[in-house]
This record gives C-alpha cells, structure tokens and sequence, in this order.
C-alpha cells in the first residue's frame, strides 16, 4: 500500500475516540496499514504528543474489537501517531500543517500522499475544504482523498451547496462520504449472496417476492446528542442515509464488476426508479412516531421530551416507518417497508424477504403453511436465516417452518470502520456514499421533510420499548401483512392470508 500522511480534523473529539483510532489500531494489527504511515490528529485543545498519544491509548483500551495486551505493539502504533494543534477557521495554521508534512514527506523522501479525514461537525466542513486549498495542502504531486462523515447537508438545497463546496478542491472519486452501515459485512455480502447463489438469483424479484421489510431499531434514546438529534430526527439521522443505503444494496441489479463506477451506477437507478411521493402520499405511506416513558431492559426510561437537551414540546420524530415502490422491471408492485426508531424494544437491523405463499397449495394440502423467508441480520450480530416449511416426521408429517441458520464469529469480524477506511487507504470507494446516490437520497426524502415541517402529519406516540407506534402495523396490514419483529414467528398467523399484490404474474 502507497506510503501516506492522514490528517485527522476532529482526532480529540467522541467518534475519534470510539471508532477511528481503534479502527486503525486494528488495521496496524492485522498488517493492513502502508509500512510508512503517520497520522496527526488536529484539534484547538492544548496537548502535548505525549499526552494525546496516552489518549489514543485509553480509547484502544477502551473501545478496541481486540482486547489490548500487546503493549510493545500498542508503543509501536503510538510512534506513527502524532498531534498539531489547529483552528480549522486559522488559516496560519494550515501553514504550520502544511510544514510539518513537508518537512517528513521530504525527511524520508515521501510521496505527497495525503488523506484528509473530516471528523468534525458538519458546520466546519466547508472551511476546512476551503483552507486546504488556500494554504496549498490539499496540491500535491501524489493522490489526496477527503473522507467526510454524515450529515451530509440538512436538505437537498444544503447537501448541494456541501457538495458544490467540497468540489472547488476535490474531484468526486477523491471524495469518500462515510455510510458506516455500508461498511457492514452483511450489508456489503448482500451483492455476493445474488451473484453467488442461482438459487437466490431466481427469487430476487417481484414474481417471487412478496414484500421486503428493513429494520433499524435501537433501544438506545437521543443519548448526549440531543442538540444534534433535535434538530434531524430520525429522518435525517438514519433514513435518508443509511436505511436508503441499505434499500439500493438490497435491490440494485448485479453490476457486472463489483467497482465503484458499476456499483455507483446500478445504485442510481434504484434511486430513479423509486416512485416519488408526492404530499398525498406521504400522508398515505408514512408514519412518524415519538417514544413516550416506558421500559428498556426492564427499567424506567424518560420519553423523548423529557431527555436533557431536547427543546420543550419537541415534535422531532424518534421514529420513522415508510411503504416504498420500486418502479423497474424486477420490483414493481412489491411494497418495501423500511423503519427504524429509537428506544425500541430491541437492537436490532434486519432485513427480512417474504416469498409469496405458491397459489395452487390449497389444491395439494388442507393445511396452511408459514411463508419463507429469508433473513439478514446486519447487526448487532451478524448471520443469516432461511426458512424453508418441511413435513415433520415426528409430527404426522405436519408441515412446519424449518431454519437453515448462519451465525458470524462476531470476535473475528472487523468493524464497519476498518473496512471503510482500509478501503479508503487504498483508494476504492465502491462502499462509500456517492454523490448522486445521496443528491437522490436527499430529493427523494425532501417531500416528507416538507409534510413534517408543514405539519401535515401526525406525530404517534410509542412507548419505549415497544416496536414502534400503532399505526405503522396498520401499514402493513393493509396489504395483508405484519411486521416480523425480532424473531420471525414460529407459525403464521393462522387467519392471515398474504395478499397478491395486483399486476403481478405468479
Ligand atoms: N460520535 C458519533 O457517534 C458519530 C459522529 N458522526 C459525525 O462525526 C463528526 C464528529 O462527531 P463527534 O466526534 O461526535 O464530535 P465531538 O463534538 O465529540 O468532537 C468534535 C471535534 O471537533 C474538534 N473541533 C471543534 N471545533 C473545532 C475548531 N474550530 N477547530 C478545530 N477543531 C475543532 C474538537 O476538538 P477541540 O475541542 O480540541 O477543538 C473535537 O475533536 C460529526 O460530523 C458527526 O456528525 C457520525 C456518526 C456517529
Ligand atoms: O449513524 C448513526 O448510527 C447509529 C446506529 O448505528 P449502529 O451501527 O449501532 O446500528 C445511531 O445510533 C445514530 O443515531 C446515528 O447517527
């Protein structure tokens, strides 16, 4: 790998600590690091190396996927760490930047390899852009890259001004906008279980699907982040990006090379046929929710309203569920449900694949069966479930659900983090946010942002702790379906009865 300099903006800051360093450190472990690496973490707080370097420590102590015992290894990885101290708006202190890695660059007869990583609120992005070009940092004889963490923008009309700035000094394939759930090996395995399986390949359409749920629950609140939340929602903090992320994973058609170019491209057009809403129709097929008191793991929680920080009377939405269409040859008339929410009674993301129940088996059996499903568990663990209905020997022959069941050594599977930025390192941006895939995010999203702040749709209440509110069931239950929450029934209900959706061909 390419020796490089990383510039860290924001290295003394929570997702440093939680997710960066300890992303690295487990990069250096595993040799994927190049042999000349120095980082130099930036922020306005008076440290010396020392003391940041014993930071950096405490965070890999603390939050490493590897427990830490080698500390000759950890001194090791400490050396290729350094810290400057810097304002982001202090344009002189680019200048003093820009020297400390000339100096090295030079010293050690370097490449101008160069990553900028913006791990700092967003308000602070286009000022870093703009000073890395005006104090010359971000010219260099090498490659340069700029890593930029969500929010990306608040809005379209923003996102587009974000994204216009970040142009004036970075071409769109130097440009990597972090998705973390895009880093997620069950996220990233969904293009190899199609290209990898005919047996999958065959079902992945609408002739054979009879609905997709997606699920991010969290049964953490707003948490410290309440100034932030407040102001996005749910909307903004997880669904215009990682739950439309995970949308265009899931149903993109197999690009013929798994790059960024083909992969960015089939993603786009599952942005383009995703059939707009217009404001009758978020009414229709959106549901926004805001958790009440109630109990996580068996104790007292406030409700949102009540979190420190959050604005008296808040009508942010904690919670949002939405039925989608996919207009394109392969997914037309299958509805897509997606929902994620905070304080839920479970943490959990998922996505689960219904198949249609055979329309000639009330010919063959009196008996009804459950439908297949297949199930993808992104997280917290990771694994994969299929189930298949079989006559039970030991039960007459009644037919039951069986699982084909796989379950991740959850030890041994690296972050969401490594795998990003080990990708970034070497410069393949195939499971980063592309620009026009967020443009179209940010546009398809925008008549529901619209609905929300022009009040023209309720806010339901749900209790923490629960799965969300009342009337995202009814959403499916129009359409003859139920959610399946954690773990997929044992048995369909037994009055339940999966609807054809019309214009479908079985
Ligand atoms: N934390 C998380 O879980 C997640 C965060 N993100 C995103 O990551 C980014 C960082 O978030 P997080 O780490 O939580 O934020 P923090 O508030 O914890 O850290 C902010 C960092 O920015 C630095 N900073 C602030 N102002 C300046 C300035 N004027 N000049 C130089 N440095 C400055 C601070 O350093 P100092 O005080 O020393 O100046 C600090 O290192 C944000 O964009 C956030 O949305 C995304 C996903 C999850
Ligand atoms: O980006 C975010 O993601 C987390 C959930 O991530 P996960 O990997 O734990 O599923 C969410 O809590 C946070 O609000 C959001 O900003």
């Amino acid at each position: 790998m390419d020796a490089m300099t990383f510039v860290l903006f924001g290295a003394t800051g929570d997702l440093a600590k939680r997710k960066i360093f300890p992303a690295i450190y487990n990069l250096y472990v595993d040799r994927k690091l190049p042999e000349s690496f120095q980082l130099i973490g930036l922020g306005r707080r008076k440290l010396t190396e020392a003391e940041f370097r014993e930071q950096v420590a405490q965070s890999l102590r603390a939050f490493s996927r590897r427990p830490v015992t080698d500390e000759a290894a950890v001194r090791d990885f400490l050396e290729r760490i350094g810290y400057s101290e810097l304002n982001v708006n202090e344009l002189s202190d680019y200048a003093k930047l820009a020297g400390r890695i000339e100096e090295r660059e030079q010293r050690f007869t370097l490449p101008e390899n160069r990553v900028f990583y913006m791990s700092v609120a967003p308000e602070l992005f286009g000022s870093i852009v703009a000073n890395l070009q005006e104090s010359g940092l971000s010219r260099v004889s090498g490659w340069k890259r700029l890593v930029i963490e969500k929010p990306f923008g608040h809005d379209l009309e923003s996102a587009r001004a974000l994204n216009a700035s970040l142009a004036q000094a970075f071409e769109e394939k130097e440009i990597f906008r972090i998705d973390h759930y895009l880093g997620k090996p069950m996220v990233q395995n969904l293009e190899v279980f199609e290209y990898s399986n005919p047996v999958l390949q065959a079902l992945w359409r609408n002739r054979y699907v009879a609905n997709v749920q997606i699920t991010a629950a969290e049964t953490v609140g707003v948490e410290s982040r309440a100034g932030y939340y407040d102001h996005s929602g749910a909307v903004r903090d997880m669904f215009q990006n990682h739950m439309l992320q995970m949308l265009m994973m899931l149903a993109m058609q197999l690009p013929k090379h798994s790059t960024a170019e083909e992969v960015g491209f089939k993603k786009r057009k599952v942005m383009e046929a995703l059939r707009t809403l217009n404001r009758e129709d978020v009414a229709a097929n959106v549901v926004r929710g805001q958790y009440t008191a109630g109990h996580i793991g068996g104790k007292p929680v406030a409700g949102y309203a009540e979190e420190p920080g959050v604005n008296p009377g808040s009508t942010t939405d904690t919670y949002i569920a939405a039925r989608l269409w996919i207009d394109d040859y392969f997914w037309s008339e299958v509805p897509f449900y997606i929902r994620t929410g905070k304080r839920m009674a479970a943490k959990s993301t998922r996505i689960v694949i219904e198949f249609k129940d055979p329309s000639d088996k009330f010919s063959r059996t009196n008996e009804t069966t459950a439908p297949n499903l297949l199930t993808i568990d992104i997280g917290p663990e990771a694994g994969m479930t299929f189930r298949l209905n079989m006559k039970n020997p030991l039960k007459n022959g009644k037919i039951e659900p069986v699982q084909i069941q796989f379950d991740a050594d959850e030890k041994n599977v690296p972050e969401a983090y490594e795998t990003l930025i080990a990708d970034m390192m070497r410069g393949d941006s195939t499971f980063f946010a592309h620009w026009d895939e967020v443009e179209l995010a940010w546009q398809w999203v925008q008549p529901i942002l619209n609905a929300f702040e022009g009040g023209e749709l309720p806010l339901h209440t749900y209790s923490a702790g629960s799965n969300g509110p009342e009337a995202a069931d009814r959403l499916l239950e129009q359409d003859g379906f139920h959610w399946w929450h954690d773990e997929p029934q044992e048995e369909a209900p037994a009055e339940r009865k999966l609807a054809e959706p019309a214009g479908v061909q079985a």
